[in-house]
């Protein structure tokens, strides 16, 4: 039988791990989904035909799997109101929710649960995602499995075993979509100044990037490898490559990504003493 999945909270995470399920064949009938109104149910409901609810201690009742999907600000109050039921069912309990540590998650739940801590990524919307999860000491091999499955119906899943690596999978994956989005701003930006119309540069830049993405992830050959093939001793992508790296474009990304990894961390210890 399919385990029964409750999401706490239908937005766009939730949505986005429910669409994968169903895509992937999980019935409709085994997936419920929580918000404190229904305006916020309807269109989960309409669009994927499950379960729905407006109480979160209804819904975890007969769950195997719980998804906390609810931002991080709200965490607290749906853990602490979720605690008893939660402890008298002990589902495998996934929380999507940025910056919260097992340690805090567990406190508020009452402790002992067995959780699994994901950092997801936005391309999950279009099935095009990349996971990292951390398993506390209490989740079973089984339920390493129901993780990894539930997540890999919306893109990839890496496993990190040390909770602190999840920050960097934030700095890389999670934070991540936000770098190329910049860099289609600049290369948009750049390609007009050279005179194209907007939408054309914009259009270039996004296909160039899936293509070089699609290259990167079908060849044996490291992404140096693959750079190297594009430049032309002496010709245009040359000169591009080396203005890049003389300008520092390295320690951009290193710094930029050094300040996203420690703000997961404060964000850790602000959170969890609210
Ligand atoms: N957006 C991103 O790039 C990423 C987001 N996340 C995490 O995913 C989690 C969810 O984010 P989104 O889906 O973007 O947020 P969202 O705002 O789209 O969805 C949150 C949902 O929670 C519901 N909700 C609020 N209070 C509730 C309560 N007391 N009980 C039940 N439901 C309640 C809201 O009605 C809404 O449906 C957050 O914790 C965030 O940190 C993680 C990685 C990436
Ligand atoms: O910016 C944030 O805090 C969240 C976590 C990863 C992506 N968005």
């Amino acid at each position: 039988m399919a385990s029964r999945v409750t999401f706490i909270g239908a937005g766009n995470m939730a949505s986005a791990i429910i669409g994968g399920m169903i895509d992937n064949g999980h019935p409709a009938t085994a997936i419920t989904a929580t918000s404190p109104s229904d305006a916020f149910l309807a269109p989960v409901h309409e669009r994927y035909g499950i379960r729905t609810n407006t109480d979160n201690q209804a819904a975890v009742r007969d769950a195997d799997i719980v998804v906390l999907a609810v931002k991080p600000q709200v965490m607290r109050e749906v853990c602490e109101g979720l605690r008893d039921t939660l402890q008298r069912q002990r589902p495998l309990i996934i929380s999507v929710a940025a910056g919260l540590t097992a340690e805090s998650l567990q406190a508020w739940m009452g402790g002992g649960l067995p959780l699994v801590r994901c950092m997801p990524n936005t391309p999950s919307l279009v099935g095009a995602g990349a996971a990292g999860l951390y398993a506390t000491a209490e989740v079973s091999d089984e339920q390493r499995a129901q993780a990894t499955e539930l997540l890999e119906a919306v893109g990839l899943v890496e496993w990190v075993e040390q909770e602190a690596l999840l920050d960097a999978v934030t700095a890389v994956s999670g934070s991540g979509p936000a770098y190329f989005f910049l860099m289609f701003e600049a290369m948009e930006e750049a390609g007009v100044k050279l005179g194209l119309p907007a939408e054309t540069a914009r259009r270039l830049a996004i296909q160039t990037a899936l293509g070089a993405a699609r290259m990167a992830q079908q060849s044996e050959l490291t992404p140096d490898r693959l750079k190297r093939n594009v430049m032309s001793p002496g010709g245009t992508t040359e000169r591009a490559v080396e203005h890049m790296e003389q300008a520092g474009l390295r320690g951009i990304v290193a710094d930029a990504m050094d300040a996203c990894a420690a703000r997961a961390r404060e964000m850790a210890e602000e959170l969890g003493q609210r």
